[in-house]
């Protein structure tokens, strides 16, 4: 998909921000269209309606688009006193690649943003500059969400057996030298009997993934475990993730459950002595340690110091566990958080290394549309503070309102066994296939 280099048409915005009592569940106040979400732990920010909405074509034009709109807009509507992410701002989601795609990326400035923050709260209200702005009352609580009824699954692009042997191909070329990582990824499609409400998936998800950020931007929802880039007053993080176990790997005897569906001493591994086989893996460690690096080499020019540790702790998750290493730097003035993205994606942890050849064997062997899928999303304030996310554990609502396509890649490195790299894909489409699937409430 290709939008023209220059700029799209910047809008003359205002806005207005005020503190305002505890307003309870911010997702008792989404719509179930035309909404954007973001939660984290007990944390949220909400965007609800559409003050501006543009499409754009790299993560560079959304930095400069962005900083024009902010530009633009009376002094006082940028809440110059307020903390990190308060304040007018836009929600975004991008293509992973946008040279080998169909979709596009989108940057999202909404009417009414509620968040709540370490016990504050805040409502900022956003219009074009000739027109009113919203009304200053909390806007009214919705209806809660009902579920899609039964789900059948599909394969996508490829068949379970037709993926492995694409892994297969790629772990033969990581032989012949010509890389030494690869990122395939692979798509599922549910279809269910009735409309899929977004917020039925995020009111599943926020819950059960409190160590994840849940989104819902545009027509993408998920739980990511992984932070690409936070921005917050000058102090940067990055979240690498790459090299993964879940239980389901431990082997048939060893699963949690047995034949009786109870757990025995014998067959459970606890989830110590799986974090411990994890973090001895030198296949995982390898791959684990080539992320860390791609995301330090590309931090380093933007940042005036910076604590990569050499050793990754172990995230744990419900349905699988990460090698996981926080990168902490101190930008440079006058850096933006989507700056920033766009020197940092796609990372190791997405594409591969080196990252050119990574990216024209996914576009050549994986035969998938990734759209947005594994590209950046999040949210970006007025200052240039944000936190931009990786898509990942994530899934598309088609246009049909009841279908879903969801995504899972893995890490392909010189000793992966398709088998399992299948098994490990199956592994990370659980949050998504089990909020989907819950018929409760
Ligand atoms: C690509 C995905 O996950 C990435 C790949 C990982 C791996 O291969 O070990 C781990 C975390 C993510 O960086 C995904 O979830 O779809």
């Amino acid at each position: 998909m290709t939008l023209p280099a220059s700029l799209p048409a910047v809008p003359r915005l205002r806005a207005i921000t005020t503190t305002i009592d505890d307003p309870g569940p911010l997702q008792d106040f989404l719509p179930p269209h035309g909404a954007s979400a973001w939660f984290h732990r007990e944390d949220g920010v909400i965007g609800l309606g559409v003050a501006a909405r543009c499409d754009v074509a790299s993560l560079a034009q959304a930095d400069a688009w962005w900083r024009a709109v902010v530009a633009a807009m009376p002094e006082e509507s940028r809440a110059d006193d307020l903390p990190s992410g308060v304040g007018p701002l836009a929600f975004g989601s991008f293509a992973f690649d946008a040279t080998h795609t169909h979709r596009t990326s989108v940057l999202v400035v909404p009417e009414v943003v509620l968040g709540s923050r370490d016990g504050h709260h805040w409502m900022t209200r956003i219009a074009l500059a000739d027109r009113p702005l919203p009304s200053a009352a909390l806007p009214p609580r919705t209806q809660s969400p009902v579920g899609p009824g039964p789900v059948a699954w599909s394969d996508g692009a490829m068949s379970g057996p037709d993926w492995e042997e694409t892994v297969a191909t790629a772990v033969r070329r990581i032989a012949d030298g010509r890389l030494q990582k690869v990122v395939l990824a692979r798509d599922v499609v549910a279809s269910t009997r009735s409309v899929i409400d977004p917020r039925w998936l995020v009111a599943r998800l926020a819950p059960r993934y409190p160590r994840c950020w849940t989104f819902w931007v545009d027509d993408m929802v998920g739980a990511t475990p992984e932070m690409l880039v936070r921005v917050d007053q000058g102090l940067v993080t990055s979240r690498v993730l790459a090299g993964t176990i879940w239980r389901g790997a431990m082997g048939p005897k060893r699963r949690t459950t047995g034949e009786t569906g109870r757990r025995s001493a014998e067959d459970t591994l606890s989830s110590s002595a799986i974090a411990e086989v994890l973090s001895q893996s030198e296949k995982n460690l390898g791959e684990h340690t080539l992320a860390v690096e791609s995301v330090a080499r590309a931090l380093a020019p933007h940042c005036t110091s910076m604590n990569v540790p050499e050793t990754p702790y172990v995230l744990e998750l419900p349905n699988v566990m990460h090698l996981a290493t926080d990168v902490n730097a101190a930008v440079r003035p006058g850096t933006t958080a989507l700056a920033l993205a766009a020197a940092l994606h796609p990372s190791a942890a997405v594409c591969g290394t080196p990252t050119d050849v990574a990216r024209a064997t996914i576009a050549e062997i994986e035969g998938l549309d990734r759209g947005r899928y594994s590209g950046p999303v999040g949210w970006i304030d007025s200052h240039g503070n944000g936190e931009w996310a990786i898509a990942l554990r994530c899934g598309r609502l088609l246009p049909d309102g009841r279908s879903m396509q969801l995504f899972a890649g893995c890490g392909i490195v010189a000793d992966s066994e398709p088998a399992n790299e299948l098994g490990e894909s199956n592994a990370k489409l659980v949050p998504m296939r089990d909020a989907l699937e819950e018929q409760r409430d």
